[in-house]
């Protein structure tokens, strides 16, 4: 049985966000962006609790990876505030290191360096962020290359991985960072499918220990495995956030129907 068939959904599990008491980890209000004339990000209100595993669909195009990259400051929102761990971003004096630090993000396309190797790749968070000696940065490295199963690896350069293990490998980058919250980016639309799995049940270990995520993807056996609640974005909109009990089995709004209609009869 797979990990993701194997696990009690969120929703079925009451210890799964009270353990967490309401402790926001993220607030977006009202948030707005556009890229030249075109409205990205409409009116956008979102709270992430500490330990939540939120996961974001919706079409191409509806702004769900702008609203994660405005989380780690990647994009400029034009109105609105966004609260990252007490850091508010676009005020003056606003820490976008501080909130890059506390938020790791992991991409469609792995973006490990490739003249570095596995380890090495791991080893810069720590050393430059963290300002590690060296072997603290390979200490750390190899701990959480163990915990994604691909320390035996380490020596290698990315392009002799496939590109599971490479994914899994910008996820324990990302890790050692000691971030507090994760974004993921379609983690795995890059991916053959004989290797999503590996890394989705990579995604499933971190849910398992608690850390806040926020994932963007298709992949809805993960958003019922995993999600304590499932947002639907349209045109800029968040059209529908529920947990997954009630997103799959009684969408309300008819746009989150018809597109649950497409992907699931996919
Ligand atoms: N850097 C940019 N400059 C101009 N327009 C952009 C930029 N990035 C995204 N857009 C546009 O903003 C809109 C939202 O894009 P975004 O990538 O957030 O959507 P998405 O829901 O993540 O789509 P997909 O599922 O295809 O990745 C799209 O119309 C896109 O073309």
């Amino acid at each position: 049985m797979s990990a993701v068939a194997a696990r009690i959904r969120p929703d079925q599990n009451p210890q799964a966000v009270t353990d967490h008491p309401a402790q926001a980890t993220i607030t977006m209000s009202a948030v707005n962006k556009w890229y030249g004339k075109m409205h990205v990000l409409r009116d956008i209100d979102l709270r992430v609790n500490k330990g939540e595993h939120l996961v974001l669909c919706g079409p191409s195009g509806s702004g769900k990876s702008t609203l994660i990259r405005c989380i780690n400051a990647l994009e400029e929102i034009q109105s609105g505030t966004i609260e990252v761990n007490g850091n508010v971003l676009g005020r003056k004096g606003a820490k976008v290191d501080h909130i890059r630090r506390d938020v790791g993000m992991v991409f469609q396309q792995f973006n490990l360096f490739p003249h570095l190797t596995v380890l090495q790749n791991c080893m810069l968070a720590p050393r430059r962020i963290h300002r590690a000696t060296e072997a603290e940065a390979r200490d750390k490295a190899m701990h959480f290359l163990e915990q994604v199963h691909i320390a035996e690896h380490g020596h290698k350069y990315p392009a002799q991985l496939s590109g599971g293990q490479q994914q899994r490998v910008a996820i324990a980058r990302a890790l050692c960072m000691g971030p507090q919250v994760m974004l993921f980016d379609e983690p795995t639309s890059a991916l053959d499918p004989e290797m999503v799995k590996e890394v989705l049940d990579t995604m499933i270990g971190l849910a398992d220990q608690g850390i806040t995520m926020i994932c963007v993807t298709h992949e809805m056996g993960f958003a019922r495995a995993v999600a304590h609640r499932v947002i639907f974005m349209d045109r800029g909109e968040i059209i529908e956030s529920a947990p997954p009990s009630e997103f799959f089995g009684a969408p309300k709004h008819e746009r989150t129907r018809a597109f649950l209609g497409q992907i699931l009869n996919h």
